[in-house]
Formats: C-alpha cells, sequence, structure tokens
C-alpha cells in the first residue's frame, strides 16, 4: 500500500467548496481519507451482541483542508450500529467537535469513482439503484475535469446520503459525506474499502429495522420490490413531475428495488391491486404517489382480494402526497412526529423508505341505495353535513386553490343548513355489555390459533351473530384478525359448522336478507366474489349444487367467513340491540362527521386525540341550534385542532366509539366517504383495529 501525501492540493479543496456553494441546501462534505492508518476493522470474538456490534465497526481517519482559516481538520470517522460518528479536530487549535449521524436517518450509499454533481444519485438525477461499479475506469462523461484531462485519480469514494432531523424549523435537511479512500494505487483495493464501507452501512440499517425475533420488517426488507402507484392527475398535475425531480433520486439513494405503474384512468389501481396474481411474492409494500383517491382505490383493491388477509398482513402501505389533500400523509407524519412542510414529498418519501411498519385502523362502511347494498373500505372520514358540503360543493370552485373551502365556508355559515335523521353509536367505553367484544377484535379470540389449547368454540348466542363473542384480552384489543387462514383452521371451523349445525341454520335462515345484500355488494359488482354470495344460483367454484339448502347455505357462510372480514354489527337494516351498549339519538344536525386518522387534509386537524391503531373512530356531532359564531370558531380553530370544546357543550361534541349509523331522513343532502361523495342514504360502519400495515419511520 502505498502512502499518498497530496491529498490536501489545491485542486482537490476548490472541488469540496464548489459542491458545498453548489448544494445551497444541503450539507455536504468531502473527507480525504489520511495515509497511516487508514482503516481499522475492530477483530473481537463474537460471543456476544455487543462483540459482534464491534466487530461490525470501522474506523476510519480523515482530513479536510479549511483554506479559508488555513489548517487542517482531521476527522476521525466511525461505523457501529448507532450511525457514523464524526470527530473533527483542528491542527492548529486544540477545537473538537463531533457529531453522530444516526443510523436513522442515514437513508444508504453508493460507491465508486468520483461523480459529477449531476451524475450522483440523490442530487439531481435518478441513477438506477444499487449500483455496482465496475473496477474498470470509469466513464468519461462522469469523470472529474482532472481525471478528463489524464491524470489517474485511482480514489474510490464512498457517498453516504443521510436526512437530518433539526427542531427549529422542523424539518429534514438533506447532508451527503463523501468519503475518499486513495491509500492504495490500485483502484480496485481502494475500491474494496469503500466497499465494505458501503455494506456495512447496509448491514446496520437492515439490523436497525429488524424486530426482536430477527423478523425484518418493511418494504424492501424480504429482498422484494415496492409497486410504486402514480397518479399523473393528481394535485395540479404534476405528478409525474414530481416523482422524477423528488422521489426517485431518494429512492435511488435508499437503493430501493421499485416497479412504478402510472395509472391511466379512474379504478386503474383499484383493478391492478386486486387482479395482479402475483402480488405479493414480488412486492413487500405498496406506495400510492397520489392524494388519498387513489390509496381509496388500492386499500378496496386489496380487500377485494382472495387473499385479502395476507395481503393486509404482509404488504405494508405508503403514501407520497401528490394530491391536494393528502390527509392521511399528514397523519402519518403527525403519529411519527416527522415533519411535514415545507417539503412533504421528500419527508413521505423517507418515512417511505425507512423500513418500518406500523398497524393501522380500517374502518368497514356499510351504504344502501335503492336496495341495493355497498360494502367499502375506508381509511379517513365519513362525513354527513357542513364540512361534507363545504368539501364536496366547493370543488366548482377548484381553481382558486384551497381558498375554496374558506368561500364556501363563509357561504355555508350563512345559509346554515340542518339535516334531520338518527344517529346510532356504540361508545368505546360503554358500561353496558362487553360491547368491545363485538368488534372485530373479538374475533381474535375466536381465531382457534390463538388459543389451540381449547379448540371448543363459543356458542352461538343471537341470530345476528354468528358466533358469539369471548373477552378479549387487552392486547388483542390492539390489533384486527379474522378467521386464521391455515389448514388447522379451516378443518376446525369446519367442524365447529357441523356440531352448531341446527343453530347455524337458524340464525342463517333469520340473517338471510343480510348475506343476500351482500350479494349485490359493491364487491359483488366488480369482483368475482359474486358466485360465492348468490346463494340461489350456481356456484363454479364449489359443489355446492350437490347439497341441500341448507348445506349449501352453510358452505355459503363458511365460505363468505374465508373470503371477506366480517361485521359484527348487525346489518344496515336490521335493528341495533341497546343491551350492546348503542345508543340513539334523533333530532337536526348541521353535521355528523367521523374521522379515524388525525388530519382530514394536511392543514385540517380534526381528531388530535386519534392514534392510527387505536381502534376508535372520533364522531363528531354539531346539533341544531348552534351559533353561527360558535361555528365560525369551530372552523377557524380546526387547524390548529383546538376546535373541540374542552368541556361539555349542548350543541358540539366529539366521541371515541367502535361503531355508528346515520338514518338521514330526507333524500337531499351530501355523504362523504374520505372526501369523495357516496349516494346519500343510511350507512353505517365499524372499525376493524390494525387491519393494514402503513409504513412509518417509527415502527410499531
Ligand atoms: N390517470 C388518471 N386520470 C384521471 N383520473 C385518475 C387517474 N388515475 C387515478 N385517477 C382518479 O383520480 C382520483 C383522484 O386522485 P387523488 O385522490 O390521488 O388526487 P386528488 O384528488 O388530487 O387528491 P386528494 O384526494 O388528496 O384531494 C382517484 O380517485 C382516481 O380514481
Amino acid at each position: 500500500m502505498t502512502a499518498k501525501t497530496d491529498h490536501q492540493t489545491k485542486g482537490q479543496q476548490s472541488e469540496t467548496d464548489t459542491d458545498a456553494n453548489m448544494d445551497a441546501n444541503m450539507d455536504v462534505e468531502r473527507l480525504d481519507v489520511q495515509q497511516q492508518p487508514i482503516l481499522q476493522q475492530l477483530q473481537t470474538e463474537s460471543t456476544t451482541t455487543a462483540k459482534q456490534s464491534e466487530q461490525s465497526q470501522l474506523i476510519g481517519i480523515f482530513f479536510v483542508e479549511n483554506r479559508r482559516r488555513k489548517q487542517d481538520i482531521k476527522i476521525v470517522v466511525k461505523l457501529c450500529a448507532d450511525g457514523i460518528y464524526l470527530r473533527r479536530e483542528t491542527t492548529n487549535s486544540n477545537h473538537i467537535n463531533e457529531q453522530l449521524i444516526r443510523i436513522e436517518d442515514i437513508v444508504g450509499s453508493s460507491y465508486g469513482q468520483r461523480v459529477k454533481k449531476r451524475a450522483r444519485g440523490g442530487l439531481n438525477s435518478c441513477k438506477s439503484a444499487s449500483r455496482e461499479p465496475s473496477e474498470n475506469e470509469p466513464q468519461n462523461d462522469q469523470l472529474e475535469p482532472e481525471q478528463a484531462k489524464g491524470q489517474a485519480d485511482n480514489s474510490a469514494y464512498l457517498y453516504i446520503y443521510a436526512y437530518l432531523k433539526k427542531e427549529k424549523p422542523f424539518r429534514r435537511v438533506q447532508t451527503l459525506r463523501i468519503l475518499r479512500f486513495r491509500t492504495s494505487d490500485d483502484y480496485a483495493e481502494n475500491l474494496n474499502t469503500a466497499r465494505l464501507w458501503h455494506r456495512r452501512i447496509r448491514e446496520h440499517k437492515q439490523r436497525s429495522v429488524t424486530t426482536p425475533d430477527g423478523v425484518i420488517v418493511g418494504q424492501g426488507a424480504g429482498g422484494k420490490k415496492l409497486l410504486i402507484l402514480l397518479n399523473p392527475k393528481s394535485g395540479s398535475g404534476k405528478g409525474r413531475e414530481l416523482f422524477q425531480k423528488q422521489v426517485a433520486p431518494l429512492l435511488s439513494e435508499a437503493e430501493t428495488q421499485y416497479d412504478l405503474q402510472i395509472t391511466t384512468h379512474p379504478q386503474y389501481a383499484q383493478e391492478f391491486v386486486r387482479t395482479r396474481k402475483d402480488l405479493l411474492e414480488r412486492y413487500d409494500g405498496i406506495v400510492v404517489a397520489s392524494g388519498d383517491g387513489l390509496f381509496y382505490e388500492v386499500l378496496n383493491g386489496l380487500m377485494e382480494r382472495m387473499d385479502w388477509r395476507r395481503a393486509c398482513r404482509e404488504l405494508s402501505l405508503g403514501i407520497i402526497p401528490c394530491g391536494s389533500g393528502n390527509g392521511l400523509a399528514k397523519s402519518i407524519a403527525h403519529h411519527c412526529n416527522e415533519p411535514y412542510e415545507p417539503k412533504p414529498i421528500l419527508h413521505a418519501t423517507l418515512i417511505c423508505v425507512a423500513g418500518r411498519t406500523t398497524p393501522m385502523d380500517v374502518v368497514r362502511v356499510e351504504l344502501n341505495h335503492r336496495d341495493k347494498h355497498f360494502v367499502m373500505y375506508s381509511f379517513l372520514s365519513i362525513g354527513w353535513g357542513l364540512i361534507a358540503d363545504i368539501d364536496i360543493e366547493s370543488e366548482r370552485l377548484r381553481s382558486i386553490g384551497a381558498q375554496r373551502f374558506t368561500l364556501w365556508a363563509i357561504r355555508r355559515l350563512i345559509t346554515l343548513r340542518c339535516y334531520p335523521g338518527k344517529l346510532y353509536y356504540l361508545p368505546a367505553k360503554s358500561s353496558k355489555t362487553n360491547h368491545t367484544d363485538t368488534t372485530a377484535a373479538a374475533r381474535v379470540a375466536r381465531a382457534p390459533q390463538t388459543d389451540r389449547s381449547s379448540p371448543e368454540p363459543p356458542p352461538v348466542e343471537q341470530s345476528n351473530h354468528r358466533l358469539a363473542p369471548r373477552r378479549s384480552t387487552a392486547h388483542e384489543k390492539s390489533e384486527f384478525r379474522d378467521l386464521p387462514d391455515d389448514d388447522d383452521n379451516d378443518v376446525q371451523l369446519r367442524d365447529y359448522c357441523h356440531s352448531q349445525f341446527d343453530e347455524y341454520v337458524d340464525a342463517l335462515s333469520t340473517d338471510r336478507c343480510s348475506y343476500r345484500q351482500n350479494a349485490d355488494s359493491w364487491h359483488s359488482a366488480v369482483s368475482r366474489r359474486t358466485a360465492y354470495f348468490s346463494l340461489g344460483g350456481h356456484s363454479t367454484r364449489s359443489n355446492r349444487s350437490r347439497l341441500s339448502v341448507a348445506q349449501r347455505i352453510e358452505s355459503a357462510n363458511a365460505e363468505f367467513n374465508q373470503l371477506v372480514p366480517t361485521a359484527t354489527m348487525p346489518g344496515l337494516l336490521l335493528p341495533l340491540p341497546a343491551e350492546q351498549g348503542w345508543l340513539s339519538e334523533e333530532g337536526e344536525f348541521v353535521m355528523v362527521h367521523a374521522a379515524y386518522t388525525t388530519h382530514l387534509a394536511s392543514d385540517c386537524f380534526f381528531a388530535p386525540d386519534s392514534r392510527l391503531n387505536d381502534g376508535l373512530i372520533y364522531l363528531v356531532i354539531i346539533r341544531s341550534g348552534v351559533g353561527r359564531s360558535q361555528l365560525l370558531n369551530f372552523l377557524l380553530s380546526m387547524q390548529r385542532g383546538s376546535h373541540l370544546p374542552a368541556e361539555q357543550d349542548p350543541y358540539i361534541q366529539v366521541m371515541p366509539v367502535r361503531a355508528f349509523r346515520i338514518e338521514p331522513s330526507g333524500s337531499n343532502g351530501i355523504l362523504t366517504i374520505d372526501g369523495e361523495r357516496v349516494d346519500y342514504g343510511p350507512i353505517q360502519a365499524e372499525v376493524f383495529p390494525g387491519l393494514i400495515n402503513v409504513m412509518t419511520s417509527t415502527g410499531q
């Protein structure tokens, strides 16, 4: 190994300065490796975890010339499980400065020859992920001037991409650290050193997202790709451009492998997700680069799959906000205590490449329109009245931007509307019955896999509840699990169905209308499932036609259980049992708005107490008789999240519930699900706690 002493030449330093000047918003620093000792790998016995992590430490000593102050800075760089420690010492004063770039803040690294700024991953270009540099000479157009002129530079460079969290103002700052390895005259040898650092960074990053039981969570971790669905028409219609400029370079820095699908029309994403056979084999995450509307399509497409249960478990979902509302992206950023503004796309992409996931609640919604029954899945909100009116009716002013909401709010305040109807809800803290057991969480208890030692199923309690609930544990309440999908469990379920046959038939015949409603569900209109729900018809997927009617009903229900997450509240046309804690209120309402994420839009902090996985719907009720000034104050304070009354108020009330039903009396009004208008009429919803996993930077 030949020692080099010319590491602080004029030419090199000016390059570093140029970088710093050009990347005004980015913290760039190039550190040149010193002659001796350049790199040490600590050799320790790998008997304990601590020792293992020590073993994977790398240490190097680098120098930077500070021409302005005419002094050299010596920088000791240590790479370990926590991240990268930089200890700076100036040579002519004893000033020491230390910095830790946390492993969570490092998105990735790349190595190879020195490349021009425009050819570098995260700066302006989008180069392909996981670039494996050749050990031959680099391409001429990527060489620095000195190289291009024929002056050989045998150095290998390591580019470390990090985004440091700053509190004031709250944001992430793009940071690039360049390590130059040139202890040898042989480029291949220097490249090997850079490659080792690169590999170690990857290993540490991967370890940081591994759960205690050794499972690597999040996208990209299992060697699969991300599927990115991009709506080029979302928001201001610049989705494609924003992706190329802001998202692709970051994915490249993080070495994320992905397939990009550009949607061509409404329903494209839903259809793609629903029908793609190898979705789970090929991808471990789906990222929506669009607004909340496309996320809604992806969620519902997943729920229409035969393997929806596995899909919800194994595919993590992320969102990069290119739309106009972006309530989900803001809610996730809020959950992770991550900045959102001023660069929502950058911040959200960082969350998507962080490799961690958090369970999130989904709400199952039932609608009835012209005797047809619809089922869909929602993740944001359901609105009836004021906010839904403002949201939908102001569409005609879309061209004026976000101000349309303010203008329309004023209009609505002047001509205030009240809607007569009946509201039912199941409070989260009902003291009556163990109503939490009637939520989806209770199905955990029914899942044989959670208690294989006691296979005896619970008794049937009511005609509209096929399986009676067992009290669930605190842990069970925190996540959704439906009936298990392994073979053992299928057998147990079947055995149980047979043992309870008489009661089952009874229950089914009483309830049949609700199943037949499902036959005409929104799902069946667009999916292959129709055959399953058409009890009277011929199923192409089973030999049910040879069975008796009762057996066919039973068989249909067993299949139905396997296919969709079953509702625990009675069907939309059935009464809601007061003995299970259901409460109701009849009257005139200015608004009933249900939210299950903190933000309805990036600037609407609607349910500040909401958590991604709390199993709660926040029902905000505004009753008729509310004063206009109180209403104005409510609307004006929504942005800060201070709109909800701290004390009991006769007109405005917020209530955490597990399920609710709205029965509007008239036929004129607006109902929205996740900000999109749906048919006006009776609607009910219940929360499925933690049904899906969303990409977060914090994990569980
Ligand atoms: N290529 C396309 N052309 C037209 N519409 C599309 C296309 N791709 C998707 N869509 C539809 O556009 C609708 C709106 O998209 P999206 O929600 O992503 O953006 P947005 O409305 O601007 O954002 P937000 O919902 O946050 O207000 C979606 O419901 C989707 O069905």
